[in-house]
């Protein structure tokens, strides 16, 4: 996978995450190959991670095996559209991020017959712990799908979703994911400076103790559940916090909020043409 050129079309967030993961996992810099209308973001990955910028995205499509799409939801079809005619059948494979853009919809825009494997992936791609699901469409070969799989598992975990669908609700649970917890922890060190300790103690052990949380929890075979309950001494402070956060339905704000993201994403595969 590594002797491949890999292509991202879009140089924000998201393509800088995976850019980064990907080297540091060892994919060459030489073969990474990357387009933006701003040239102000492709500076920046370049000076980052020596990878070959340029304006033009069918540059990027006319040298890669593989490409990744990774602008706004709402730019894909202009850019699936000035690509088409670069994509011929099955070549490059194209991998799309965009939350809430169907297969179908993307496959239409490329002229009806690329190989597409959808995928969820999250920023913390960029520190090699990113959680991505991924689906492909028909088209798609086994070859090509190992390849899209290796792609992003190199840069945290991937797993295969057996619907479409169902790329909604990853985006609600872990695209959208880590700024839930972000949010968690803005609000934890806001708490531990109202109560007197500097900012940077507060930060440094919210931060440290949501790794701990995390790693906790991925290296035990406990749920969350009993991991929590081993916290919760009896008649002790976390109960005490515990009641507050249960009294305030923290449960149902939380079925809430992803169900709110589970609905964007359906509502932008509507907007946005199925
Ligand atoms: N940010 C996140 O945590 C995640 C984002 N995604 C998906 O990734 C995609 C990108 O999101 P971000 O990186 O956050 O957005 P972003 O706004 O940071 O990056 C998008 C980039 O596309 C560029 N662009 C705009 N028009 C273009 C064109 N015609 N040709 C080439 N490049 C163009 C923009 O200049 C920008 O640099 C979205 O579809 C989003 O749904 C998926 C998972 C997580
Ligand atoms: O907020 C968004 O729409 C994108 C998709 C998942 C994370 N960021």
């Amino acid at each position: 996978m590594k002797t491949q050129t890999l292509g991202f079309i879009g140089a924000g967030n998201m393509a800088g995450s995976l850019i980064g993961g990907l080297i540091s996992d060892g994919y060459p810099a030489e073969n990474i190959v990357v387009s933006d209308v701003d040239t102000a973001k492709l500076k920046d990955l370049a000076t980052r991670f020596g990878v070959q910028t340029f304006e033009n995205n069918r540059s990027v499509v006319d040298r890669s095996q593989t490409v990744i799409l990774a602008v706004k939801p709402q730019i894909l079809e202009s850019v699936a559209r000035e690509i088409a005619a670069a994509v011929q059948e099955g070549r490059p494979l194209i991998i799309s991020i965009a939350a809430g853009v169907r297969e179908t919809a993307l496959d239409r825009w490329l002229g009806g017959n690329a190989s597409i494997v959808r995928c969820m992936p999250n920023t913390p791609a960029l520190v090699k712990t990113g959680a991505t699901a991924l689906h492909a469409n028909d088209r798609t070969s086994p070859a090509q799908k190992s390849l899209a799989e290796a792609i992003l598992r190199a840069v945290g975990v991937a797993v295969w979703v057996e619907r479409e669908e169902l790329l909604d609700a990853v985006t609600a649970l872990s695209g959208s994911g880590p700024a839930y917890f972000f949010l968690l922890m803005e609000a934890m060190e806001d708490a531990a400076t109202e109560l007197g300790l500097d900012k940077t103690t507060a930060r440094l052990l919210t931060q440290q103790t949501a790794l701990g949380a995390a790693r906790i929890a991925i290296e035990s075979d406990e749920g969350p559940a009993e991991l929590r309950r081993r916290v919760t001494s009896p008649g002790g402070t976390t109960e005490k916090a515990i009641e507050v956060f249960e009294g305030g339905s923290l449960r149902r704000l939380v079925l809430e909020a992803i169900k709110a993201a589970n609905a964007r994403a359906a509502e932008l595969s509507k907007q946005l043409g199925e």
